[in-house]
């Protein structure tokens, strides 16, 4: 395939409720979205891909406008001189250019997918998926109070949620979590992320949240940290779990051999790509460690392609794959509807799901086209 032009549309979409975090508190979603134009045996086809880089550096030190720039002016013109495009190889073809995961995933993606309707397949069956759908876990921002915090996570267990996740940080972690335990008892899949909020000067605080029974505690430590998440899981009885640690196979083989996670959470925006994120399942299947999906606000989009992902068997723990209402009134693509604990693995061709031109218009609040 040759790429013809990239069209990086900028949008904003209101969320249902404002979702906090140990680092930020967000109430819309704003992120770019890749449209790619490729000329192929088959004629024009057009591959789609989302950025999960979010409007500032505070999750990671990508953000938006960066992604914009980083693909205006150096990635995009690195694919524009490739003869023979393919999903496998963009990587390769990005490798001089330091850092900006998130951008080079969305770029991927939309090679992925041109490249998967170019073969009439759908992502699913490219990556070796096994199931039809993935249970699918809520994440639950950081709440005003404790009461707020059993009533929200009361709502999704109403709801069928296969898996809580609680947003915590220091002065709101032990008692939310106590309450949380208290109302709904200990039969349901319940975890914690700090989001890098805490220091192993916290170890004997975070100690205490050993007696809750939780799946995994997710990246107490520094964003950047392998060492001393080590050292903290071997004072702790809860599971140790990576997130923003874990930004390529070679960090994830460093964790592993570390012992600083027993389970990883995968997010293709934060390694790279979909081809890099199936790199880490694979190496974590073989070391016997757990991944799940984790999630980055995705629009229906991000999420159909991480479905498909989830959908690889070394995916043995419920993901942040929650439905679309979950984040947003409307999505700007069909609707990826959470039911009895799970959502469906899309099986359409490409990642199964189509941005509406109408939605795109009405969130979209800028573009810019790059040519050859
Ligand atoms: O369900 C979702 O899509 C969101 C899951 C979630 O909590 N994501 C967190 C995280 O730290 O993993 C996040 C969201 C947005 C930006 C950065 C991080």
């Amino acid at each position: 395939m040759k790429l013809k032009s990239v069209t990086l549309h900028q949008v904003s979409i209101p969320l249902v409720t404002p979702f906090e975090t140990s680092f930020m508190r967000e109430t819309e979603k704003d992120c770019y979205l890749v449209e790619a134009v490729f000329d192929t045996p088959k004629g024009e086809i057009t591959g789609w891909g989302e950025s999960v880089a979010m409007i500032s550096p505070l999750y990671s030190s990508e953000y938006v406008a960066a992604g914009i720039d980083v693909t205006r002016r150096w990635l995009a013109p690195l694919l524009f001189d490739v003869e023979n495009l393919t999903a496998e190889t963009v990587g390769w073809h990005l490798r001089h250019v330091i850092g900006h995961p998130m951008a080079k995933s969305a770029l991927e993606m939309a090679v992925i997918e041109a490249q998967l309707k170019l073969n009439d397949q759908s992502f699913k069956d490219y990556l070796g998926g096994m199931v039809d759908s993935v249970p699918s876990g809520v994440s639950v921002g950081i709440q005003d109070s404790v009461e707020e915090t059993v009533k929200v996570i009361g709502g999704y267990l109403e709801e069928g949620y296969a898996r809580i996740k609680l947003k915590i940080k220091p002065g709101k972690d032990i008692a939310p979590v106590a309450a949380v335990r208290k109302a709904f008892g200990d039969d349901f899949g319940f975890q914690v992320d700090a989001n890098a909020a805490y220091t192993l000067v916290d170890a004997a605080h975070l100690r205490r949240l050993d007696e809750f029974g939780l799946l995994l505690i997710e990246q107490p430590l520094g964003e950047a940290d392998i060492r001393q998440h080590a050292e903290l899981a071997k004072l702790m009885d809860t599971p140790m779990c990576l997130d923003e640690s874990i930004v390529s196979a070679e960090a994830a083989a460093d964790a592993i051999m570390l012992g600083a996670t027993s389970v990883i959470n995968i997010k293709p925006g934060r390694v790279g790509g979909f081809i890099e994120a199936k790199k880490i399942h694979d190496l974590a299947a073989a070391h016997g460690v757990a991944v799940w999906h984790g999630g980055m606000v995705e629009t229906g989009l991000g999420r159909a392609a991480n479905a498909a992902l989830a959908s690889l068997p070394g995916f043995t723990l419920p993901g942040d794959i929650s439905g679309s209402n979950r984040f947003f009134h409307e999505d700007i693509t069909e609707e990826i509807v959470m039911y009895d604990g799970k959502v469906d693995v899309p099986t359409g061709v490409g990642f199964g799901v189509s941005i509406d031109p109408a939605k795109l218009e009405r969130f979209r609040t800028d573009s810019v086209e790059i040519l050859p």
